[in-house]
C-alpha cells in the first residue's frame, strides 16, 4: 500500500520555520548579553583604572608643592638635599603614573601639557634651590662675619625665594588643571562608552522585537494553517460520521493527504456499511413475507392469521365478524389425476378466485393443504353468503386449464357468524362443522350457522 506523509511533512516545514526563527533569537539575545557583560567590565576594569591613576596623579601634584615647602624652609644643605631627594622621587612617580595613564588612554588623550607643566615646575624647583641654595651661603657668612652687602644679598635673595615660591605655586595649580582635564576626558570616556553600549543595545533590542514579532506572526500562520489543514476537515468528518445515517458524498475531503486518504477509507466503509443494510433490509422484507405469507398462493399463512386474530382479539368481540372455512373437493383424485403439479395449480386458482371475491377488509389464509380460512370483521351471514355463493359458482362454471385438459373444479364453504362478546374458537368451531356438513350433504354448497349468546349448541343450516 502506497504510504502517504504529505501532511506530517507539511506540518513538520512549518513548525520548522518559527522554531528556527525563536531558535535564532534566544541566539541573539545570548550574544547581546556576552557583549553587554563584555562591556561592562572594560568599563570598570579600563576607566577605574585610568581614574584611580589620574587621582594618584593629582595626589604627586598637590605633594609636590609641600616638598617645595620643605625646600624652602630648609636652613642647612642637608635639609636642602633631603627636599630635592623628596622633589626627586615625586617627579620620577609623576612621569611613571604619566606613562601609566598614556598606556590606558591610548590616542584618546595627549600628555603633552602636563609634561611640559612638569618641567616647567622641575625648572622652578632649580631656580628654587639655587636661591635656597645661596640663602643658606649667605646666613652661614653674615653668622661668621656680618657685613652690609651679605645682608642686603639675603634680603634680595628672599625676596626672588618668595617670587619663585609663587611661580611654583602657580605651575603647581597649572599642573592640577593638566591633570584635572584629563580626568574629565576620562569621565568623557566612560560616558561616551555607555552611550555608545546604550545605542548598541537598543540596535539589538530592536532586532530582538522584530525577531520576536516574527516567531508570533509565524507561530499564527502555523495555527491557521492547522486549524485549515487538520482541525476543520476533522470535524466535518467527524460531525458527519456522528449523524445516524452519513451520506458518502459528505465524507469527501479534498486533497491527497493523510486526512484526505482516511476520508476516502471512511467513505468506502460507510459505503459498504449502507450496501449491507440495504441487503439485510432486502432479507427482512424478504423473510417478513416468507414468515407471514403462503409460498404457493402468496396469500396469508396460518401463522399470521392466529397471530392477527390474538392481537385483534378485543376489537373483534366488540365488533362481531363471520368467519368462513373454504375446502377443495375432492383434491386428492385431483392430485392423484392430473398430478402433484396441477393440484398446486388448482389451489392458486381457487385462492385467486377467494382473492378477489371477499372484500378488502377480510383476513383471507392458506389455512392446510387445500383448506382456506376468512374472518370477515362486522360483517353478517346475510351479507356474507351471497359472496360465499358468487364465488362458488364462479369455480364451478369455469374450468381450469391443466395443459389440454379442462378441469372442473368446486369448493364447500362452511360460514358462522358470531355476536359481540363471543370467543372467537367458538366461532372457527362452528365454521369448521358447517363446512362439515355441507362435504356431507355432497360439496359444492355454502353451509351456515348463527352463534348467540345464549346458545349452547342449537344450530340452523343452510
Ligand atoms: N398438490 C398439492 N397437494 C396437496 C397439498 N397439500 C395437501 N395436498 C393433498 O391434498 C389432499 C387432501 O385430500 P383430502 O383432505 O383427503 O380431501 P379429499 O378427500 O380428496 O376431498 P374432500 O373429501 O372433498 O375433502 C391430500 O392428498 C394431500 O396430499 C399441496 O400443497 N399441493
Amino acid at each position: 500500500m502506497r504510504r502517504v506523509f504529505g501532511l506530517t511533512v507539511r506540518l513538520a516545514a512549518l513548525t520548522m520555520v518559527p522554531t528556527l526563527v525563536i531558535l535564532a533569537t534566544i541566539l541573539l539575545a545570548l550574544h547581546s548579553f556576552g557583549e553587554y557583560r563584555a562591556t561592562v567590565s572594560q568599563l570598570s576594569e579600563r576607566h577605574t583604572h585610568a581614574l584611580m591613576t589620574a587621582s594618584r596623579l593629582m595626589q604627586q601634584s598637590e605633594s609636590m608643592l609641600g616638598s617645595g615647602a620643605m625646600l624652602l624652609l630648609a636652613d642647612d644643605h642637608f635639609s636642602r638635599r633631603q627636599a630635592l631627594f623628596e622633589i626627586a622621587d615625586r617627579r620620577e612617580w609623576m612621569e611613571r603614573l604619566v606613562d601609566e595613564l598614556a598606556a590606558i588612554r591610548g590616542e584618546a588623550g595627549s600628555f603633552d601639557d602636563i609634561e611640559r607643566v612638569r618641567d616647567q615646575l622641575m625648572e622652578s624647583f632649580d631656580a628654587l634651590d639655587a636661591l635656597v641654595q645661596r640663602r643658606i651661603d649667605l646666613v652661614g657668612q653674615l653668622q661668621q662675619a656680618p657685613d652690609e652687602t651679605s645682608d642686603a644679598l639675603l634680603r634680595e635673595t628672599e625676596r626672588l625665594l618668595a617670587r619663585q615660591m609663587r611661580t611654583n605655586r602657580s605651575l603647581s595649580q597649572d599642573l592640577s588643571v593638566a591633570i584635572g582635564y584629563h580626568v574629565s576626558g576620562i569621565r568623557l570616556d566612560i560616558r561616551d562608552a555607555a552611550e555608545q553600549m546604550e545605542q548598541q543595545l537598543r540596535q539589538r533590542e530592536g532586532a530582538l522585537k522584530g525577531f520576536a514579532l516574527l516567531a508570533v506572526l509565524l507561530l499564527l500562520a502555523t495555527a491557521y494553517h492547522i486549524n485549515r489543514s487538520v482541525v476543520r476537515r476533522v470535524v466535518k468528518l467527524q460531525r458527519v460520521i456522528s449523524r445516524e445515517r452519513p451520506a458518502p458524498h459528505e465524507l469527501r475531503v479534498d486533497g491527497s493527504d493523510e486526512i484526505a486518504q482516511m476520508a476516502r477509507s471512511i467513505q468506502r466503509y460507510v459505503h459498504r456499511i449502507n450496501d449491507n443494510e440495504r441487503r439485510i433490509m432486502t432479507m427482512n422484507r424478504e423473510l417478513d413475507f416468507l414468515a407471514t405469507h403462503d409460498a404457493l398462493t402468496q396469500l396469508r399463512n396460518r401463522h399470521y392469521f392466529e397471530r392477527e386474530l390474538n392481537e385483534r382479539r378485543n376489537a373483534l368481540a366488540a365488533e362481531g365478524y363471520c368467519v368462513a372455512m373454504i375446502d377443495i373437493d375432492h383434491f386428492k383424485a385431483i392430485n392423484d389425476t392430473h398430478g402433484h403439479e396441477a393440484g398446486d395449480r388448482v389451489i392458486r386458482c381457487v385462492a385467486d378466485r377467494l382473492r378477489r371475491g371477499l372484500p378488502e377488509s377480510a383476513l383471507l389464509a392458506r389455512y392446510g393443504g387445500e383448506e382456506f380460512v376468512a374472518l370477515l370483521p362486522g360483517s353478517d351471514i346475510d351479507t356474507v353468503v351471497p359472496m360465499l355463493e358468487q364465488i362458488r359458482q364462479g369455480l364451478e362454471s369455469h374450468s381450469i386449464e391443466l395443459g389440454e385438459t379442462a378441469l372442473r373444479v368446486t369448493a364447500s364453504f362452511g360460514l358462522a357468524q358470531q355476536l359481540p362478546g363471543g370467543e372467537f374458537d367458538e366461532a372457527l368451531k362452528a365454521a369448521d362443522e358447517a363446512l362439515y356438513r355441507a362435504k356431507r350433504s355432497g360439496r359444492n354448497r355454502v353451509m351456515y350457522r348463527w352463534l348467540s349468546q345464549d346458545d349452547s349448541g342449537d344450530a340452523a343450516y343452510g
